[in-house]
């Protein structure tokens, strides 16, 4: 199985591992595009864990607790949940399971969730995957769905391709800001869709790959050896 290894382990000096952060990679795109799809691929593939904040908000909603109403009452409307509530899921979900590579998909949502989810857990995410679909072929899957949810219906889902447009784009376009989007066409059939996603995760792979200990150890002998090339060519080498 391939892996993503995380960027933000780190050693100190003496060679000993200090803190290391759990990889997150979060999974946007309108609805309907093909989160949760893709999502369970890259499951199978690269040993992620996946938590989808909408199926954790309609778990909340369905398990009787104090914010039941309150979550049903936002999700038919196609509003966005209160940061806390679903940051605080989140949070609870991935110290649950054990693993240290999320993928967190529909999240963040608006800039309250993705300052929240910053603020309450420090963690940063390695990149962002955007799920680049057309809304007329967004609808279309969202009401062949067929998966007993409420929000899937024209009224509500037009709703939420307007909360999309609004309040989740902004987000989108943070990251691109900052070169952590990675965009994905989505119009095409799933497999296909995939192949692009399993390159963004090989690629991105090699580049984050950390430094281990061997591998500085050889890095060390390279520079090393080179020094020494330098000062035999400079004739000052004195053999040490
Ligand atoms: N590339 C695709 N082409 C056609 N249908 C798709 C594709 N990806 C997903 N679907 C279907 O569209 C619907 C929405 O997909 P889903 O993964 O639930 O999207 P999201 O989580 O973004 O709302 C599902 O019924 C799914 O089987
Ligand atoms: N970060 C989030 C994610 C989802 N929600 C609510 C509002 C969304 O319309 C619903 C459904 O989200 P979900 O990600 O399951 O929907 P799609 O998979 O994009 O169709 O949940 C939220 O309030 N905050
Ligand atoms: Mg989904």
């Amino acid at each position: 199985m391939e892996t993503v290894v995380d960027a933000s382990t780190s050693e100190e000096a003496n060679g000993s591992a200090v803190e290391k952060k759990p990889t997150v990679v979060f999974v946007l795109g309108g609805p309907g595009s093909g989160k949760g799809t893709q999502c369970a691929y890259i499951v199978e593939h690269f040993g992620f864990s996946h938590f989808s904040a909408g199926d954790l908000l309609r778990a909340e909603m369905n398990s009787g607790s104090e914010n039941g109403l309150m979550i049903r009452s936002m999700i038919n409307e196609g509003k966005i949940v209160p940061s806390q509530v679903t940051v605080n899921l989140l949070q609870q979900a991935m110290e649950e399971s054990g693993n240290d590579k999320f993928l967190i998909d529909g999240f963040p949502r608006n800039e309250e969730n993705r300052a929240a989810f910053e603020a309450d857990t420090g963690i940063e995410p390695a990149f962002v995957l955007f799920f680049d679909c057309p809304k007329e072929e967004m609808e279309r899957r969202i009401l062949n769905r067929n998966q007993g949810r409420e929000d899937d219906n024209i009224e509500t889902a037009r709703k939420r391709f307007k909360v999309f447009l609004e309040s989740s784009l902004p987000v989108v376009e943070y990251y691109e800001s900052i070169g952590k989007l990675q965009k994905i066409d989505a119009a095409r059939a799933i497999e296909e869709v995939f192949e692009s996603v399993k390159t963004v995760f090989a690629s991105i792979n090699e580049k984050v790959k950390p430094h281990g200990r061997a591998q500085k150890k050889f890095t060390l002998l390279k520079l090393q050896l080179k020094w020494k090339m330098n000062l035999l060519r400079n004739g000052v080498c004195k053999g040490y």
